[in-house]
């Protein structure tokens, strides 16, 4: 999995222009420009040419990262979407209610070398996550929170917990990019801090968002903290001092520090490294 930061993916209808324009000045780590379920099905078609204006200079939205959800393949707008893509500026295509690897086949057929996001948001999406995530095109998974609630006929966010675990252990047992669902009431900032912080701790690299508002909350919550790093790099200083004294372990506050360690300790700096050169590019 690459350095790159994915603590906030907000969604953009792409049948709206305004928001579409807003973004090009928002902090957002990855959009995702929606062509889904945000988009009423009259309009399907005209915003697929907003996107297609939208998209088509080379560098547009960059360096956020460009992820388009097309409409499903078996809906009448999907393929047509899909071949859209070839004159729009993307990084990935987010297909949506993924329920097997053959759907995976069926988009990296229309679209070779074109990495692939999947949207897990169906219970058969949720059993099948280790198959898709392994799917050598998938590099990010995405929890579809609502669509999910809705099959699973649950209530409240406790009841998708083996769900959320499920989806982030397939994505690391892949070695790929993991988001969360979003926070649908977009006024509530405590709320949306909770869950956030429940996110991070059960492993995602971000949160899907639906409300420029949401940004900040989300970039925050999902960047190292300033203690984190100073533990990184004492960690690895720790380490390095006791394999030069030939000791395959290190003592730092009363814990062991093992190699395991020292690579997570890396990988927190490379992503803050990776961060800075995101906020400041
Ligand atoms: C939720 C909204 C409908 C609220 O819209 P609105 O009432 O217009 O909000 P504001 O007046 O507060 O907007 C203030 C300004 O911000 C811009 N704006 C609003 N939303 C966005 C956005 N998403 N991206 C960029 N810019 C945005 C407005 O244009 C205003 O700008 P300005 O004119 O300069 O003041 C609306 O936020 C919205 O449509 N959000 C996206 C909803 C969406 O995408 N839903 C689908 C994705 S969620 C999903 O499907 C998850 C998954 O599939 C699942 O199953 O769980
Ligand atoms: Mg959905």
């Amino acid at each position: 999995m690459s350095d790159r930061p994915y603590r906030s993916a907000l969604y953009i209808p792409a049948s709206k222009p305004r928001a579409l324009e807003k973004a090009l000045g928002l902090a957002a780590d990855v959009i995702l420009f929606d062509l889904e379920d945000a988009v009423a099905p009259a309009t399907k078609i005209a915003a697929r040419e907003t996107l297609k204006n939208a998209l088509g200079e080379r560098g547009s939205y960059v360096p956020r990262m460009r992820i388009v959800r097309i409409n499903g393949l078996d809906t009448e707008w999907g393929r047509d979407d899909a071949r859209a893509l070839a004159v729009m500026q993307c990084d990935a295509v987010l297909l949506p209610k993924v329920g097997s690897p053959t759907q995976i086949d069926e988009i990296t057929n229309m679209l070779p070398g074109l990495p692939i996001w999947a949207m897990i948001e169906t219970p058969a999406g949720v059993l099948n996550a280790p198959k898709i995530a392994a799917h050598p095109a998938v590099t990010g998974l995405v929890m579809g929170t609502n669509d999910l609630a809705h099959d699973l006929r649950a209530h409240g966010r406790a009841a998708l917990g083996a769900a959320l675990q499920m989806t982030v252990l397939a994505a690391r047992a892949a070695g790929i990019a993991v988001l969360d669902g979003v926070y649908n009431a977009f006024h509530d900032q405590d709320g949306l801090l909770a869950e956030c912080q429940e996110g991070r701790a059960l492993g995602f690299d971000g949160k899907t968002l639906i409300h420029p508002d949401q940004i900040a909350t989300a970039n925050a919550i999902f960047a190292p903290t300033p203690d984190e790093l100073a533990q990184a790099r004492r960690q690895i200083v720790a380490f390095e001092q006791a394999e030069a004294a030939g000791q395959g372990v290190a003592v730092l506050d009363g814990r062991i520090v093992e190699n395991l360690h020292v690579t997570s300790a890396r990988a927190i700096l490379a992503k803050a490294d990776a961060i800075a050169a995101l906020e400041t590019s």
